[in-house]
């Protein structure tokens, strides 16, 4: 096989990997999967659907990488060890951040929305 299809093929095997065996990743998907059907019931804008998959890709990475970050450290070692801890609590850091700008991100964009969906409606 072509070396670079095979690194794509690598690389959506550890997708699916991630999705089939990690739970904090399929509840990312899910809230991806349903924030994108909002979107669609919002008719959301060409900027706010960029914005707002941007959110979702991030997040998602970020929750990836935290589990390989994870898996690696086992992998060393599952004494306790304090760069492993260190290694480990900021990965989960990073998915807090960008879970926490995702979902204000969120409401910045899908309230207002809310609101004038509510407003024509009375
Ligand atoms: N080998 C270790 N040495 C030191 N601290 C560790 C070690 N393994 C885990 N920890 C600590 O325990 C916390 C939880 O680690 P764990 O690997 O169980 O991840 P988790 O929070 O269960 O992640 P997830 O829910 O995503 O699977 C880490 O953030 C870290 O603080």
């Amino acid at each position: 096989m072509n070396s670079r299809l095979k690194s794509f093929s690598h690389a959506f095997r550890g997708l699916c990997d991630a999705v089939r065996n990690e739970t904090n990743i399929k509840i990312h998907v899910i809230a991806a999967i349903l924030v994108i059907t909002f979107g669609l019931f919002l008719q959301l804008s060409s900027i706010e659907w960029l914005i707002v998959l941007f959110c979702i890709g991030l997040v998602i990475s970020m929750e990836i990488i935290n589990t390989a970050i994870e898996q690696l450290a086992d992998a060393i070692s599952t004494d306790f060890h304090p760069k492993i801890k260190s290694a480990k609590d900021m990965a989960a850091g990073a998915v807090l951040i960008s879970a926490i700008m995702a979902f204000i991100i969120g409401l910045l964009i899908f309230v207002p929305k809310l609101f004038q969906l509510c407003q024509t409606q009375a």
